[in-house]
């Protein structure tokens, strides 16, 4: 019998013949909204980098068919078995068949996908069938924002997604920008991830040399109305950001690094290199940081020979699908640091090529070792669905989300996108890659349904919410002006006051005479002009969508460096202190008052989970297998001891082993005739008596 994929080819005629019959019935495809023209000028665009539109873009692309692609992938699938059944792929199944290369010498192109609409984007996957009566076509559509279709060239997929989302201004204002290419193996990610890493090279010091420009402006015009000067006096515009780069290799677990020499490794059968291993842990604050060669670069040329010698250093092996398909999951990181503006966050470009994810018959010309790496590959797609997944929910929806990124070691390297308490802002661009012929369309679906859920509608208007003096994001314009006016003043008063200390310790030691106390009850003519920088209609919320250095450079722009008298003390480097403490005061209150609305939802949502399971006897915790007893049985106070978040956080320390124990007790239930929830209950309670023993419900080391 021939595979299912061999029936496609037998059944191509018939099957081209349904597609073209769909395709005289659609409309001419959605152009794209606007033209790249439109975008020619954001680099250097004053307002690119303030943030707007969406935290996760989605697109679709497709790449043209390649030469003798078709006939190669059907020697090896061709096999003697017999036919499949209706509707059943070939996936993570048994492949039992002899492989007869010779039965299929030249297979002819169906396409799979269609591309409907470029913005926002739709993709049609094409599913072949059969019946009795014959081959048939379904039309399964997917959405996302955008969609590249096989004709659409590298330049202008960057120019619609890296460009019109403003990702370098973002990492330019102390803003994490992370890139993502997923798709089947041989799809195209890695050709798409080279061009866009190239162009950003290329790029990304022009509109360095741009904001460094706008912002030294800034510190001039302060420093004008000033008599002190700044050590920032000698930076030019293309000094004011300093790049650096790391390029990290995901192999399975092992993690290697790309920037580490080749010369003198040993080589391993297929001919990389063999690195050392780099661990990826959380640190004692938190942060995850493997311990990578960092190389400064001050030049595109520097930057894009860096990126080109990693690439040539990532593990390459033959697939059936892609002579040289890339085996890991690479990430490049662009550090960005302001030296202006020292003590921001550095931003961030996080490009990463996701391992392909492969099918059980794309695998078989694996080694076991291959196929250990195949199978940790995808279970990191996996991890990284749920995050992106529970991430794109957060951008939508008011209330607890739990992000597992601690789940996986890919999903760890991508915490800064990932961490709900991180203060920097990210946009997140997922490409999703599919091959273009219609013996792909089972994967092709698999990744269109595995990305389409990311896309996210803007968050809906609400009306506002009642005042409450500790959550920035309810007070109006009169509200924010007033607590800045009161932050500054405390700040100016303290500076004040302390300058006055000083000069009192250096007259008393020189035996001089010195002024009188500042007189702290007594008005105060504010160095930073409130009013200006917060102009009617401005409010806490908008403030809390600025960037750190957006906020001081406004507020460097908003002050009166007299530069004598009263103001002496307010030197531009002063005013950007206070402004950034008091731009992350506001943060941080922000950040506080959302976690407190988080914290009273997830209460009030365990209350209403572990009550809500009146008509089915048990319901899932999302996220995990757990299945809750219904409210009013015996063993549902026993379960509410533990809340949502701690079954999410025990099912991933666990990983595989929490399915595998619930499953082998489920198992031994039935065979002993014995009542398989109550042995999957007993197994979850005792699971969760040693992730959270009684005493202090402690975490289990
Ligand atoms: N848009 C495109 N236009 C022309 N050729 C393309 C396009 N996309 C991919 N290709 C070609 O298709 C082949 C496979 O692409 P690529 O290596 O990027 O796939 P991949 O998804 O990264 O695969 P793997 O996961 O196995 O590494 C390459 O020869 C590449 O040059």
């Amino acid at each position: 019998m021939a595979s299912s994929a061999a029936l496609t080819t037998t059944h191509l005629p018939t099957l081209r013949a349904l597609l073209d019959e769909w395709s005289a019935k659609q409309p001419p495809a959605n152009p794209f909204a606007s033209p790249t023209q439109d975008m020619a000028n954001r680099l250097s665009d004053e307002k690119a980098g303030e943030l707007h539109g969406k935290d996760i873009i989605v697109a679709f692309r497709t790449r043209p068919p390649l030469p003798n692609e078709a006939e190669e992938k059907f020697h090896a699938s061709e096999s003697k078995e017999s036919a499949p059944v209706e509707g059943q792929g070939t996936e993570g199944g048994e492949e039992k068949g002899e492989v007869v290369a010779e039965a299929v010498t030249k297979v002819e192109f169906c396409s799979g996908v269609t591309a409907t609409s470029a913005e926002p984007g739709t993709f049609v996957a094409h599913v072949p069938g059969f019946k009795w009566s014959g081959p048939t076509l379904t039309h399964k559509s997917y959405e996302a924002d955008l969609a590249f279709g096989s004709t659409t060239d590298n330049d202008e997929v960057y120019q619609r997604t890296v460009i019109a989302n403003d990702m370098v201004p973002l990492a330019l204002s102390s803003g994490i920008a992370c890139i993502l290419a997923y798709g089947q193996t041989g799809s195209g990610k890695t050709y798409t991830m080279e061009a866009l890493e190239h162009c950003i090279a290329r790029d990304i010091f022009v509109a360095a040399r741009h904001v460094g420009a706008r912002l030294l402006h800034t510190e001039e015009q302060a420093k004008a109305a000033s008599e002190h000067a700044d050590p920032s006096e000698e930076l030019k515009p293309e000094g004011v950001f300093e790049f650096s780069v790391t390029f990290l290799e995901l192999l399975g677990k092992r993690a290697v690094d790309l920037l580490e020499p080749a010369e003198g490794l040993p080589v391993d059968a297929q001919g990389n290199a063999t690195r050392k291993e780099v661990p990826i842990h959380e640190d004692k604050n938190g942060d995850v940081r493997p311990r990578l060669i960092s190389r400064v670069v001050d030049s595109a040329e520097q930057l894009d020979e860096l990126i080109t010698t990693a690439l040539a250093h990532r593990r390459t092996s033959v697939t059936l699908r892609n002579a040289t398909s890339s085996r890991s999951h690479a990430v490049l990181t662009i550090r960005v640091v302001n030296k202006l503006m020292p003590f921001a966050e550095p931003g961030q470009l996080l490009l990463v090529d996701l391992a392909g994810s492969e099918r059980y018959e794309d695998s078989k010309a694996h080694d076991k070792q291959r196929m250990l790496e195949s199978r940790e590959n995808n279970n990191s797609l996996m991890s990284l669905k749920e995050c992106v997944r529970a991430k794109a929910k957060m951008a939508t929806e008011e209330g607890f989300v739990h992000i597992p990124w601690r789940s996986n070691k890919l999903t760890m390297l991508l915490k800064p996108i990932f961490d709900i308490e991180s203060r920097q802002p990210s946009k997140t661009l997922i490409i999703a890659h599919v091959s273009p012929h219609i013996q792909d369309t089972v994967h092709s679906v698999n990744t269109l349904s595995y990305a389409a859920p990311f896309k996210t509608s803007p968050p809906r208007p609400r009306g506002p919410a009642p005042y409450d003096a500790a959550d920035p994001r309810t007070w109006d314009h009169a509200q924010t002006a007033a607590w800045l006016t009161q932050a500054f003043t405390k700040r100016q008063r303290a500076r004040v006051a302390n300058a006055h200390k000083l000069r009192a310790e250096r007259a008393a030691k020189d035996g001089t005479k010195v002024a009188p106390p500042p007189d702290t009850g007594a008005p105060l003519a504010l160095v930073v002009d409130v009013g200006r920088l917060c102009p009617p209609g401005m409010t806490a919320r908008h403030f809390g969508q600025l960037y750190t250095t957006e906020f001081v450079q406004r507020t460097l722009a908003c002050a009166h460096l007299s530069g004598s008298g009263s103001n002496r003390e307010f030197t531009p480097s002063v005013v950007k202190n206070m402004a950034a403490e008091v731009g992350g005061a506001l943060t941080y209150l922000i950040l506080t008052a959302k976690t407190r609305k988080r914290r009273a939802i997830m209460q009030s949502r365990k209350v209403m989970d572990l009550d809500a399971y009146g008509t089915t006897p048990y319901t899932t915790v999302p996220g995990t297998s757990v299945r809750m007893p219904e409210a009013g049985s015996p063993e549902h106070s026993l379960f509410s001891r533990w809340t949502n978040e701690q079954f999410l956080a025990a099912a991933q320390r666990r990983g595989p082993h929490w399915f595998e124990e619930l499953n082998a007790a489920v198992i031994k239930a039935r065979e002993e005739k014995r009542s398989t929830d109550r042995a999957e209950l007993d197994t979850l309670f005792r699971m969760m008596e040693e992730e959270y023993p009684a005493s202090g419900d402690a975490p289990a080391a």
